[in-house]
């Protein structure tokens, strides 16, 4: 079934054309959005979240247009990135507001907190937050209730690799019941976890499809290019000045 229908959405700040005419059907499950910076991924994500009103097409999600449409929004859970909190308030007492403000309670708040380790920290005030922990604390508003649809945007940013692990695992295990719709540039360890992939790139749709049939097409775009270091190479050295792409052993 589609969980979210673009139709010539666009979205233009002054001069800037963010979105520029996406028409995409994104079907449930777990959606990764890739692309360039710039490229317009975000924009898309608020105005599926209706904190952006589309200058011109339309974005349905469930069906619905986001903007202007809190009994919608209620479905979702978000955790946008940067992550953005009021400072001078601790990590549970914002948690519980929040919670409180979906109808669910302190303990809801908890338990969405230790599922992402942050409970060690979550009564120290936000100001003294690592970005590390304003990410953790940012993923578990984001699980709080019981959204139908979570949206990250860039989940695996400033988190260290066993937490990485962690929240992957706990996206797949939740699999079942919630639809995820995720931007990260760090995406190779997603790809077995994804149901499809949407790349946006410049404003437009560059790529949409089942993860594992435009797999070979994301890699052709995204893996990244590393020069080799030349710190310490010699004239002789025959791996300086190399260009190109650093093989992986199981490339
Ligand atoms: N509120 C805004 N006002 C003005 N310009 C904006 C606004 N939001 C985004 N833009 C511009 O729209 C374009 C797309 O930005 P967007 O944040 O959607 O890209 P992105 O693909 O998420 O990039 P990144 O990978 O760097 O996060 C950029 O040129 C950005 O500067």
């Amino acid at each position: 079934m589609t969980l979210i229908e673009a139709k010539e959405l666009r979205k233009i700040f002054g001069s800037i054309r963010a979105l520029d005419g996406v028409t995409v059907e994104i079907p449930e499950g777990i959606t990764l959005i890739l692309g360039p910076n710039g490229g317009g991924k975000s924009t898309f994500l608020k105005l599926a979240t209706g904190v952006y009103r589309p200058t011109s097409g339309e974005i349905r999600v469930f069906g619905e247009r986001p903007w202007n449409n809190g009994k919608l929004k209620a479905r979702f859970g978000v955790a946008y990135d940067p992550p953005a909190f009021p400072q001078f308030v601790t990590g549970r007492e914002w948690l519980t507001l929040f919670a409180e403000s979906k109808g669910f309670g302190e303990e809801d708040a908890e338990r969405a907190a230790e599922l992402f380790d942050a409970k060690s920290f979550l009564d120290k005030r936000i100001t003294g937050y690592s970005s590390g922990m304003l990410k953790r604390l940012s993923l578990a508003q984001a699980f709080v209730g019981k959204p139908e649809l979570i949206f990250l945007d860039e989940p695996l940013a400033n988190i260290d690799f066993d937490s990485m692990e962690r929240v992957i695992e706990i996206i797949e295990e939740m699999k079942e019941k919630t639809n995820f719709v995720i931007i990260s540039h760090i995406w190779e360890p997603l790809i077995p976890v994804v149901d499809w992939v949407v790349v946006i790139g410049n404003g437009k749709l560059v790529l949409s499809g089942k993860a594992e049939e435009v797999q070979e097409e994301v890699e052709r775009l995204f893996k990244p290019l590393i020069r080799r270091s030349k710190r310490g190479g010699t004239p002789e050295d025959p791996s300086r000045g190399q260009e190109g792409r650093q093989t992986p052993a199981n490339d």
